[in-house]
């Protein structure tokens, strides 16, 4: 590892290879530009030992919290009750973290100055979702409202905490049903698993408290649908995606590729968006 880092690659370490962590492992291992796979931690590593035995360059296993010492960059893609014990330990580092369990960065938020005082890095990538880019920049000037409306196949919220707690049958649905309507932060409370889109925008825009968010169970739909309405005093724009279901059915395809999209700019040569 040390002469990895010696001919100028980044080192990047995955934190959980499940549905988005696998096909990250496998891009890199496929080549990126200037980066390189060197270590991953799992949960059961017997489970992933042949998965990364078929890599051509097979990286270390080693714990959550060590991540850090092996990489450059750690990319964060377990359940989010694990976002702390693999950030703060690469932060600490002066490491980048990418996040992409984002809901649970609201309950770490400190996470955030920990990166700062120790020269760290904590990166959001767009996800499952679109146009963080005009967010962002919308949020240069003034932003008025971001409203975004969720709507889900019953497979893509099975188990959400607000579902279980408030006894709401959604399997056996005929026509779509708003659970739930409030900010995100709130959102990220009851939907931990489903919603990391609505704090990500947030987080790009006006904030947790003020973005509001509806999300629906919708036995008509077969993807992930997000529709997103921001007023700003720069524009007014509307955006949706309809996003394919992975393997797991909570999590867009396009979620692992928006961070090897992100992963591929740290080092490209030519960077195109914002
Ligand atoms: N920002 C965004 O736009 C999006 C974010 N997400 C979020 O990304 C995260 C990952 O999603 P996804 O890949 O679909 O989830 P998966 O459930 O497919 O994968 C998560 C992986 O993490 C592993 N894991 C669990 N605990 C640990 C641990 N202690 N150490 C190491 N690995 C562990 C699991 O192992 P095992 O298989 O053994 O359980 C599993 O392989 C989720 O939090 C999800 O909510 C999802 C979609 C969009
Ligand atoms: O935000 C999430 O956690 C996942 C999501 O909505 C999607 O994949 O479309």
């Amino acid at each position: 590892m040390t002469d990895q880092k010696a001919s100028g690659e980044l080192r990047v370490a995955i934190a959980g290879l499940g549905s988005i962590g696998t096909k990250i492992a496998t891009a890199l291992d496929q080549g990126i530009e200037g980066l390189s796979l060197t270590a991953v931690a799992v949960r059961d590593p017997a489970k992933h030992q042949a998965f990364i035995d078929s890599l051509r360059r097979p990286p270390t296993i080693l714990p959550l919290d060590q991540l850090g010492e092996a990489a450059d960059i750690v990319v964060e893609c377990a359940p989010s009750s694990q976002l702390r014990a693999i950030v703060e330990p690469a932060v600490k580092r002066g490491r980048a973290a990418v996040v992409v369990s984002v809901g649970g960065l609201l309950d770490n938020f400190d996470l955030v100055d920990l990166a700062r005082a120790n020269g760290g890095r904590i990166l959001v990538p767009t996800g499952a979702l679109i146009g963080l880019d005009a967010v962002n920049a919308a949020a240069i000037g003034t932003i008025h409202s971001v409203k975004m409306v969720t709507r889900k196949p019953i497979d893509g919220l099975k188990g959400a905490p607000f579902i279980v707690q408030n006894n709401i049958d959604i399997d056996n649905l005929r026509e779509p049903l708003k659970l739930f309507e409030g900010s995100a932060r709130e959102a990220a409370k009851g939907f931990p698993a489903n919603v990391n889109v609505a704090v990500a925008l947030s987080l790009a825009g006006i904030g947790p408290d003020r973005t509001q968010i509806q999300v629906w169970a919708d036995p008509t739909v077969t993807r992930n649908v997000h529709r997103i309405e921001v007023e700003a005093d720069s524009a007014r724009f509307s955006m949706g995606i309809e996003n394919i279901p992975s393997e797991n059915p909570k999590t867009g395809l396009i979620t692992a590729l928006s961070v090897i999209a992100l992963l591929r700019k740290q080092r490209a040569t030519l960077c195109v968006g914002t």
